[in-house]
């Protein structure tokens, strides 16, 4: 378990450092069993710990500490999709972007071929409602742009969740730059 709960915060540091969060933005969360370990809420991922990381059981029990505000997608997510272990969500600058003027992101690099089957976009809900858990955990897709917000990838492992977030951000700012080479 200890070197799950390291590699959990290895991603969490990882993600902060590549800035595709900022401030306390994003979350992740991994489901072991009947047991979901979680980024503690309004805490900077670039500064996570082992011991900061919470725990909830499937019924939504907390176990331990004070879970992100965006629990209710988290497990809404695990309870829909049985191939789902892992769940990160981050604030990418330019899948956001993208998402705020409804365009889609072209999955036009062999990465995108290989680890993202589609992106699903879902409309803008507030930050940690119920509406927002219950559209992004309708989606059967492992990459969902949230509008105006950001981006959930998932996986079967923290480190598949992970890839698919440096993927699809990795696409968004390849279409961005070909579409203002061809300007
Ligand atoms: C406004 C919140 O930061 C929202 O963006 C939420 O989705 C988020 O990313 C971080 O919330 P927590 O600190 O509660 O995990
Ligand atoms: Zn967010």
């Amino acid at each position: 378990m200890d070197h799950i709960l390291a590699e959990f915060v290895d991603v969490c540091k990882k993600l902060y450092e590549r800035k595709y969060v900022v401030g306390s933005g994003g979350n992740v969360s991994i489901k072991v069993g009947n047991l979901v370990f979680i980024t503690p809420t309004g805490h900077i991922l670039g500064f996570m710990e082992k011991e900061k990381i919470c725990i909830v059981d499937m019924d939504g029990d907390i176990l331990k500490g004070k879970p992100t505000s965006e629990l209710n997608m988290h497990l809404k997510i695990y309870k829909n999709r049985k191939d789902v272990n892992a769940i990160v969500h981050t604030h990418c600058m330019y899948c956001t972007a993208f998402s705020n003027i409804d365009k889609e992101i072209k999955l036009i690099t062999p990465e995108g071929q290989l680890f993202i089957r589609k992106i699903d976009y879902i409309d803008y809900y507030p930050c940690g409602s119920m509406e927002l858990a219950e559209a992004v955990s309708g989606s059967e897709e492992s990459a969902i742009v949230l509008k105006n917000h950001g981006l959930v990838t998932v996986g079967e492992t923290i480190f598949e969740a992970y890839l698919k977030t440096e993927v699809v951000e990795e696409l968004a700012q390849m279409n961005y730059i070909i579409h203002n080479m061809i300007k």
